[in-house]
């Protein structure tokens, strides 16, 4: 969550913000019929915007919004023993996030990165955002908030993050921002999770937090996170992949939700860590029930679709990456698979962890290296090529 703001510094609403007024109001005429609530000059840079992150086609997005305490367990997972045992003050923890982020966004590829995700601290505190944006890499603000259990099913949880969500966006809009990010974890069982008010919760809140998010002029990067930790088959998985994006999109019209200037940011389906086909499955099958979820459940006006890893090896889940659009590129044109949005990625582990372990060493020849290697390779596996 942003830290509190004065709001008499930021614009109430998005037409007084300068870029806005300027080259795109007189020209900027958006492709697509609008509702009232977008003007045109706004809806062209949402649209212009989601294109930009995922054409041309291999773009994809970092990830770097986890939490301090997730960037500190990162950081502690990549070092040595005797770094290990270290107490680090509050103040070096900081120094420390901040000395990561600045050698990661010097060494991200902008050939093949559109767009980073950063967490408040990076924007507001640390000021990262001109690293990427002077060589062309769009800058994004992780918008929702902290966890909380819903109180009738407690293994489901709650997004908080609504309360000054607009500010908040507007402040991260001032600072940089182009585009913002919900994440929305989706748990999945093989019988009983999710359930009905878990997922219409999820479903409500991410499509409130996207016309929210255009209406600070970002836009919108909706994550729906469906779980694999439990012991769903693949099918199964394909089911509530299903459930959650379609009912994400019902909601998103009820919002008025410029679809056009949006992404998805969804899982890929896959059988849980609990059953026994994980050891099996191959990156073809998954490609097949991917392609399968999202001709189903994306309007084909979404800009594009990015995928999160999940914490999947980085060859796995550019392998699966690879093959979903192999599977893609060999569609004949009567089949829905040709008609699918850029299936690009957004990762975070798979991206950074290697770079990771050799920041901590002091060895920012092979950062550089080991982020070129996989911002590469995602690249590649997003037009459905083998690195
Ligand atoms: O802090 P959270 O909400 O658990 O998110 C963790 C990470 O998950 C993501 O949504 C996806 O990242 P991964 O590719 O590592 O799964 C990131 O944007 C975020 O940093």
């Amino acid at each position: 969550m942003l830290p509190p703001l004065t709001t008499s510094s930021f614009p109430t609403n998005l037409f007084s913000t300068p870029d806005l007024h300027s080259r795109s109001q007189i020209e900027g005429k958006a492709d697509v019929f609008l509702r009232p609530n977008h003007s045109s000059a706004v809806a062209s840079k949402l649209i212009e915007t989601a294109r930009e992150l995922v054409y041309p086609r291999g773009k994809g997005i970092y990830a770097t919004d986890e939490t301090p305490e997730a960037i500190a367990v990162v950081l502690h997972d990549a070092a040595d023993e005797d770094v290990k045992q270290k107490q680090w003050t509050e103040d070096e923890e900081r120094d420390r996030r901040r000395r990561w982020r600045e050698a990661a966004y010097n060494a991200i590829p902008s050939e093949y990165i559109s767009g980073v995700i950063l967490f408040s601290e990076t924007l507001l505190d640390f000021h990262l955002a001109p690293l990427l944006s002077d060589r062309g890499i769009i800058v994004g603000i992780r918008a929702n908030g902290e966890l909380r259990p819903l109180p009738n099913s407690p293994e489901e949880f709650l997004v908080q993050g609504q309360d000054n969500l607009l500010r908040d966006l507007q402040a991260a809009r001032a600072a940089g921002a182009r585009f913002s990010k919900w994440r929305a974890p989706i748990a999945c069982t093989a019988t009983g999770l999710p359930t009905e008010a878990g997922l219409d919760a999820h479903a409500e809140t991410l499509a409130q937090y996207a016309a929210v998010s255009q209406e600070a002029g970002l836009v919108p990067v909706i994550e729906p996170d469906v779980e694999f930790k439990e012991d769903a088959d693949l099918a199964r998985s394909v089911e509530v992949h299903e459930w959650i994006i379609a009912r994400i999109y019902a909601r998103c019209r009820a919002h008025g939700v410029l679809l056009e200037g949006t992404l998805l940011k969804p899982s890929f389906p896959q059988p849980g860590l609990k059953h026994a086909s994980r050891e099996t499955v191959t990156a073809e099958q998954i490609a097949l029930a991917t392609a399968t979820v999202i001709a189903r459940s994306v309007p084909s006006a979404v800009a594009g679709v990015v995928f999160l890893s999940g914490g999947l090896a980085p060859s796995i889940a550019t392998s699966y990456l690879a093959a979903v659009n192999a599977l893609v590129n060999a569609a004949p044109p009567e089949s829905p698979f040709s008609r699918l949005p850029p299936l690009s990625f957004s990762f975070g582990r798979a991206l950074q962890g290697d770079a990771a372990r050799h920041w901590v060493h002091g060895d920012d020849d092979k950062v550089k290296d080991t982020f070129e290697k996989w911002s590469r390779a995602c690249w590649l596996a997003a037009q459905g090529k083998q690195a």
